[in-house]
């Protein structure tokens, strides 16, 4: 074992859930994942693969049904708030406050994070995002790309060494999810963070990931950086991969 702890260690991590009928739901069935520092993994999978399941336990959202879990160094059992003060995520699915304003949300959210320096900090994350001009209005009168922004700007408040990112760029049009992702790129390459990310598109897995993890009714189907995936596959894009393994459920990934 390296002596650097990884950013995300999971052990057999397990998430049953109660089914509306009584019976049980396993979302995520003895998952063993190892994400080093200083990378971007991707995580995909199909609908109800469980990818969200999955990021909400590493977010201490959920708890696990079973397995261990380890987010830099810490023990998510004992630990969690040691190692939330230095991760974040962020969602288009998670919706701020409508009727404050962006800036009284990221005041909210900064004083929660027991950011020092309130004003300066939102003033760079402002910047950052451009997000300067939109400070006074309702967060609920903005535009999906704009909430994107918002989103993100809430989670570099707190100077994440590790973000966690569901459909970072869902609903966004492709001038905008490009933006996203060449900010997203830059700011974890000049920081040097870790990014954990779900995602349905697969140019943007290619074009961030380094490693791409490929979810199958709650197991790790198969893994590898995009490149090597592809060749495997005999094929020409990732999208194309997703698609053969999507489409022939039973057969096993190719050595
Ligand atoms: N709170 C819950 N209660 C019961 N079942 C749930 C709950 N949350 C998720 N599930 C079930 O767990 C499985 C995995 O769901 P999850 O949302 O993690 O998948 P996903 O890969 O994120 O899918 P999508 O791409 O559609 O967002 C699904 O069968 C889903 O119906």
């Amino acid at each position: 074992m390296s002596e650097t702890p990884a950013a995300i260690e999971a052990r057999g991590l397990t998430k049953v859930f109660a089914g509306p009928a009584g019976e049980t739901v396993t979302a995520v069935a003895g998952l063993d994942v190892s994400v080093p520092l200083n990378r971007t993994v991707g995580l995909l999978g199909g609908n109800g693969a469980g990818k969200t399941t999955t990021i909400s336990m590493i977010v201490g959202l959920l708890l696990p049904s079973d397995g261990s879990l380890r987010v830099l160094g810490r023990d998510m059992r004992h630990e969690r708030h040691l190692a939330l003060a230095r991760m974040n995520f962020s969602s288009p699915y998670v919706d701020l406050p409508h009727r404050l304003t962006v800036r009284e949300n990221l005041v909210v959210y900064a004083h929660l994070y027991g950011v020092r320096d309130v004003r300066g900090r939102i003033r760079t994350v402002a910047e950052d995002l451009q997000l300067t001009g939109l400070l006074n209005r309702p967060a609920g009168k903005l535009s999906a790309g704009q909430k994107t922004r918002v989103a993100l700007a809430k989670a570099m408040l707190n100077d994440p060494v590790l973000l966690l990112l569901d459909e970072p760029t869902a609903s966004l049009d492709p001038d905008t999810g490009d933006w996203v992702r060449g900010y997203l790129d830059r700011w974890r390459r000049r920081v040097g963070a870790t990014m954990f990310l779900a995602s349905h598109n697969m140019a943007e897995v290619e074009r961030l990931c380094d490693e791409v993890l490929i979810m199958k009714a709650g197991r790790i189907h198969d893994q590898g950086p995009p490149a090597d995936l592809i060749a495997r596959y005999g094929r020409r894009t990732l999208e194309e991969v997703f698609l053969d393994i999507a489409r022939r459920p039973d057969e096993a990934a190719p050595a």
